[in-house]
């Protein structure tokens, strides 16, 4: 298992070693020890959550605020996504800036969300299934959002706007900056 820094502080690409045979392949999904030593602090993961997702679909951008903020480890295990991660911590060198890396079933890397941040992807193939481990408890309460073509992030989600497939939740969320406004 390999584990690289981005340019986000803590967001780390996780790539499994993956072992082939004639029967098909084997690797090693989650280990504690790496993730804690490269990040220098203690994870404890709380929840895992399951979505699967059609051609065209955007889901985010998401987090939870306070306590309640979510660090998150994030993959695919059927199809491809666009992933991408925006940085809303205020200390950050990298405040309100992003971060966008292919996820899929071929090189089965992960992704390491840390809290502070917002996260979502579009889904870029037929269907997706995607997996994640979250070491914060779910509360609807402290879900926020931020528009998933919000103008300043400019994010690329590479689905032309008559293929999106939006949640009426979604489509709804504040732009980044006001979001900033209220906090
Ligand atoms: C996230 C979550 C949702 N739900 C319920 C709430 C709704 O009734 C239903 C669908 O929720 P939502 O539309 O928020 O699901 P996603 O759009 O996939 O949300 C996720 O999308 C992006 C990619 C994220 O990073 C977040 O982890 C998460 O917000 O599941 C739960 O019961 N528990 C949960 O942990």
């Amino acid at each position: 298992m390999i584990i690289e820094r981005t340019k986000l502080k803590d967001c780390l690409i996780i790539k499994p070693r993956i072992f082939k045979d004639d029967r098909g392949s084997f690797m090693e999904t989650f280990r504690l020890n790496i993730l804690e030593e490269v990040l220098e602090q203690e994870i404890n993961f709380v929840q895992d959550n399951q979505s699967t997702s059609y051609y065209g679909s955007i889901r985010g951008l998401h987090f939870q605020i306070g306590e309640k903020s979510q660090a998150k480890l994030v993959r695919v295990v059927k199809g491809e996504v666009l992933d991408v991660v925006v940085d809303l911590r205020p200390d950050s060198p990298t405040f309100k800036q992003k971060f966008s890396y292919l996820l899929n079933d071929e090189n089965n890397h992960q992704l390491f969300v840390p809290k502070g941040c917002a996260h979502g992807f579009s889904c870029l193939s037929e269907e997706v299934i995607f997996a994640y481990k979250c070491d914060t408890y779910y509360d609807k309460n402290a879900e926020r959002g931020i528009y998933f073509a919000d103008k300043d992030l400019n994010i690329d989600w590479q689905i032309p706007e008559k293929d999106r497939i939006i949640s009426e939740k979604d489509a709804s969320n504040p732009s980044l900056s006001e979001f900033l406004e209220e906090i």
